[in-house]
């Protein structure tokens, strides 16, 4: 089962979320966002502070905040709340 099918089964009444990318940097957290929209992966530059994206999906709406995970730019969780 893929992530958006675990999803929709854990949360079946919701129709928006959240998730959360957190990982170290150049682990590959913004080449999955990209992958999930269907964008170009071919040049990706690392993340700095963060970047949010909305994907639809059949009536779901998910938002992906993607973290960069360089210590030279931390990323409070304050910020993100
Ligand atoms: N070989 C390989 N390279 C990958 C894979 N996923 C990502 N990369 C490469 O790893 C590098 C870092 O990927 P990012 O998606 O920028 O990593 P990140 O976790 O977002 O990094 P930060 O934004 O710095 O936190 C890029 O050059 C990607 O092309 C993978 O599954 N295999
Ligand atoms: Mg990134």
């Amino acid at each position: 089962m893929g992530l958006l099918g675990i999803i929709r089964k854990i949360k079946v009444k919701e129709k928006e979320m959240c998730i959360l990318m957190v990982g170290l940097d150049n682990s590959g957290k913004t080449t999955i966002v990209l992958k999930v929209n269907g964008k170009d992966m071919s040049v990706i530059n690392p993340t700095l502070g963060f970047n949010i994206k909305t994907v639809n999906y059949h009536k779901y709406s998910l938002n992906i905040w993607d973290v960069g995970g360089a210590e030279d730019y931390p990323v409070l969780l304050e910020e993100l709340l």
